[in-house]
């Protein structure tokens, strides 16, 4: 495997298919997992052009570890992340250093494992509630019937029903609708398109407007009752920086909700996809997950204290993240003037790295593009060198909610293969889709029960 060169050995390279005017955003709109992925070969650091701008991309791992671990230098930052402070404001996973490290601290207390093992049952009431409404040969569109429960888990975590009541449903009304318009600003970022009186613009609006009112008038409820209930929202209110004394503000509060509810809903739906995707795709893997799971689950429910014991099914659910990690695009902005494989970076300057190219580079990954939940076996997991693998992202604003997902998954994929084998509807066509995170599009599937205590 792949040692680090010395840093006077580091290739720096231009990207190639560069148009005049254009740069690089012909490729990087047409086909940009692939055209991403393919510049390894070119260098460990890649010299991309985009809106009149030079954009530096780490192709090395190293590289990459560099500027995760280097907050105050490569700061938090960049185009693609700019729109969502619509959105999230100032939130924890959208902010600056200098705002980021009071807020982590703050917000850290609520995702102790503790608070997060309680959180199994609500996982496991939401699924168990989509699972009995599958029938023998049905036909089930997994992908909207995972992201309706990983919103649903999302949002009980979150905010307990006995305050929140049915302001929840009105939170997954209206999620999907500013999620999607979120996600059409950053990818096509031009402001008029957005003040035109479209049908579209008018239903963003009216759905944003509409969360952020019933996002306010529920902490004003946690606020006014003073009653901890358990959930992810009182321990934000109750959190103390133990340094200050200082808590989070309700606009902090508000800007964490819809971070949370944002950040949880789609990547562990997306990742739950291409897991029974793969699956369904791999029959002898599917066999051994199958195997695990009849002789761990039947049709029990499952708790934390399972996790341990579902050895084969976690794997299957890291190798599903290493070849379908949701940031795709991850950027930095250069604070102090810095060199990075022995380039000089002036103060603005944008870097970036792609964790999907990263996990299916040959010299990281033997055969990459190769479904083997066994490459996480230890003793062959002890061969990825340190910062390959890095579906969480690594330092500052590496993901709070990485055992929450991990928990979510493992268990929601034990659960479901144990009453249930997908098969893909013949003809459908998946494929990795670019967007917020790396999406699929519709995934129909047969469901054949695989025992009688199936539903
Ligand atoms: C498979 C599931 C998930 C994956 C792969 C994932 C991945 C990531 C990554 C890569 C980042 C860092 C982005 C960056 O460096 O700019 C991140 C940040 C974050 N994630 Fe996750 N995430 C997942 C699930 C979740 C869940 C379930 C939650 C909430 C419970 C969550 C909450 C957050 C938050 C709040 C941040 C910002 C952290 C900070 O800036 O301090 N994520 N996530």
């Amino acid at each position: 495997m792949d040692t680090a060169p010395d840093p006077p050995m580091w290739t720096v390279a231009d990207a190639p298919r560069r148009l005049p005017v254009l740069g690089h955003s012909v490729p990087l709109r047409r086909a940009p997992l692939e055209f991403l992925s393919s510049l390894s070969e070119r260098g460990d650091l890649v010299r991309l052009r985009l809106g009149g701008k030079d954009i530096h991309l780490a192709c090395h791992h190293e590289l990459v570890d560099r500027i995760l671990k280097d907050p105050r230098t490569f700061d938090w930052g960049g185009p693609f992340y700019e729109k969502t402070q619509l959105l999230m404001g100032n939130s924890l996973g959208n902010c600056p250093y200098r705002d980021h490290r009071r807020q982590r601290r703050l917000v850290q207390p609520s995702f102790r494992l503790d608070r997060i093992a309680s959180y199994a049952p609500v996982m496991r009431r939401e699924l168990d509630a989509e699972l009995r409404s599958w029938r023998p040969g049905g036909v089930v569109e997994v992908n909207d019937a995972l992201h309706a429960v990983t919103a649903r888990v999302g949002a009980k975590v979150l905010l307990s029903t006995d305050i929140a009541g049915e302001a929840i449903d009105r939170i997954l009304h209206c999620l999907p609708v500013v999620m999607e318009g979120m996600y059409q600003r950053v990818v096509t970022p031009w402001g008029w398109l957005y003040r035109l009186p479209t049908p579209g613009n008018r239903r963003f609006e009216a759905a944003r407007v509409r969360l952020r009112e019933v996002v306010d008038d529920i902490i004003r409820r946690y606020r006014a009752s003073g009653v901890d209930h358990g959930d992810l929202m009182s321990g934000l209110l109750q959190s103390r920086d133990e340094r200050t004394g200082d808590a989070l503000t309700d606009t902090e509060v508000h800007d964490m909700v819809m971070n949370f509810l944002t950040a949880a809903t789609e990547t562990t739906a997306t990742a739950l996809c291409w897991a029974l995707y793969l699956l369904a795709e791999h029959p002898d893997r599917e066999a051994r997950l199958h195997d695990e799971t009849d002789r761990l689950v039947g049709d029990r429910p499952l708790d934390h204290d399972d996790l341990p014991a579902l050895d084969y099914t976690h794997r299957v659910i890291t190798e599903v993240l290493r070849l379908y990690p949701p940031g795709w695009m991850v950027t930095r902005v250069v604070t102090e003037e810095t060199e990075l494989a022995g380039q000089r970076l002036p103060v603005g300057s944008l870097v970036m790295y792609s964790t999907y190219a990263l996990h299916r580079n040959p010299r990281l990954f033997a055969e990459p593009e190769r479904f083997d939940p066994d490459r996480w076996l230890p003793e062959r997991a002890r061969q990825v060198p340190r910062g390959a693998m890095i579906p969480f992202g690594a330092g500052s604003w590496k993901c709070i909610g990485d055992t929450f997902a991990m928990m979510e998954t493992v268990l929601s994929l034990a659960t479901i293969a144990a009453r249930w084998r997908l098969r893909l509807v013949p003809g459908t066509r998946v494929r990795p889709e670019p967007r917020a995170l790396v999406a699929m599009g519709r995934l129909p599937m047969v469901t054949e029960p695989r025992q009688p205590g199936s539903r």
